[in-house]
């Protein structure tokens, strides 16, 4: 069971995390990332987001472990000083107290292998790290896994519009889900705007639908062919990170779809647990492609799902159908 404290603790960390990635955008420069082993970029914020929430839970939680992303050996050794020296320089304007070791164990605390039993936290620092570089959306997403279900989570989405139809009328949406409790939007001080829904739509030929900006986290050609066998007419609107997610649970759109891009790709438990619960708890459904649930118990990926779709609920069933009609 979430206790208040973790509850408030998570919050705030997601937000001063949140505080962080803004601050590191508005000073991007090539000094300021760098590439993984797998060839994805991480950033100085990527790093110093993980350090702030993990930082914050450490205090409140000290027993319950992480997933985290990130992992601090990418920071360490003297090929890394001077991207390290700008993380620990960025973590310190918020928490002044963290020294370069206590940042570095922060970040180490995401090694968490997860699985099955007992509980444990799984944070994406950032995530949509190629769209914070594009200066684009992309989100801080923070999940509590209990016994291997997903029960609260908090996604920050720094640069989402908190009324999509009015982007103008300012950014910063930060939701909050609990199991069983729904899902609430919060601005970017902490205070409550309520609680959000999923659209009603039941007729699939006026839903609308997202897909991720980037043709190598899901296949573009397909989803044109599922929403070709729905009736879709509108365009699908192209959004990185799980801030697709937020805009089922609101309403925005009525279907999110991640359709592999090729056969081995494990989906990572950070990139989903807490967009999960917010669509969930907003009313929607959440499967994988052959709609079976989502399993967030077998370790730190999906590896027993394939793809991702998140719809508004009733029209669950005609898309899973669709998309496995389409595919290739
Ligand atoms: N091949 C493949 N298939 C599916 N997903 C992959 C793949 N490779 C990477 N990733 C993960 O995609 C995360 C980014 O999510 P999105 O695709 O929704 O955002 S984006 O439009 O690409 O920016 C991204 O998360 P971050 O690394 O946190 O940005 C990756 O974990
Ligand atoms: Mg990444
Ligand atoms: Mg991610
Ligand atoms: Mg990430």
């Amino acid at each position: 069971m979430l206790t208040d404290s973790e509850r408030q603790a998570a919050i705030d960390a997601v937000i001063l995390a949140s505080k962080l990635c803004q601050n590191v955008r508005s000073k991007l420069d090539q000094g300021a990332s760098k590439e993984k082993e797998d060839r994805s970029p991480v950033t100085i914020a990527d790093f110093g987001a993980q350090a702030v929430v993990l930082n914050a839970l450490a205090k409140v939680s000290p027993d319950v472990p992480a997933v985290g992303e990130e992992d601090a050996s990418d920071l360490r050794g003297d090929a890394n000083a001077a991207l390290r020296e700008r993380v620990v320089s960025e973590v310190q304007a918020l928490v002044p107290e963290l020294t370069e070791s206590t940042v570095l164990e922060a970040i180490d605390r995401g090694n968490h292998s997860g699985g099955a039993s007992g509980r444990f936290w799984t944070l994406d620092p950032i995530d949509g790290t190629k769209g914070f570089l594009r200066n684009d959306q992309y989100a801080v997403a923070l999940a509590l896994i209990e016994d291997g279900e997903v029960t609260f989570g908090v996604l920050g989405c720094p640069h989402l519009p908190i009324d999509w139809k009015n982007p103008d009328a300012g950014r910063g949406c930060f939701m909050v889900a609990e199991k069983g409790k729904g899902c609430k939007q919060l601005d970017s001080e902490g205070k409550s705007l309520g609680k959000v829904q999923v659209d009603q739509v039941t007729d699939p030929t006026k839903a609308s639908f997202c897909e991720s900006v980037e043709s190598g986290h899901t296949k573009h050609g397909w989803a044109a062919a599922v929403a070709e066998k729905l009736g879709i007419t509108t365009e699908s609107v192209r959004m990185d990170s799980q801030c697709k997610y937020t805009a089922i649970a609101r309403g925005d759109a009525s279907i999110y779809l991640r359709l592999p891009t090729r056969p081995g790709y494990e989906e990572k438990i950070w990139d989903h647990a807490a967009g999960v619960l917010c669509v969930t708890e907003a009313g929607g459904n959440v499967t994988d492609i052959t709609g079976a649930a989502l399993d967030f118990s077998i370790g730190r990926t999906l590896k027993d799902n394939r793809g991702v779709i998140a719809t508004n609920g009733p029209i669950h069933d005609a898309v899973v159908t669709a998309v496995q009609a389409a595919q290739e």
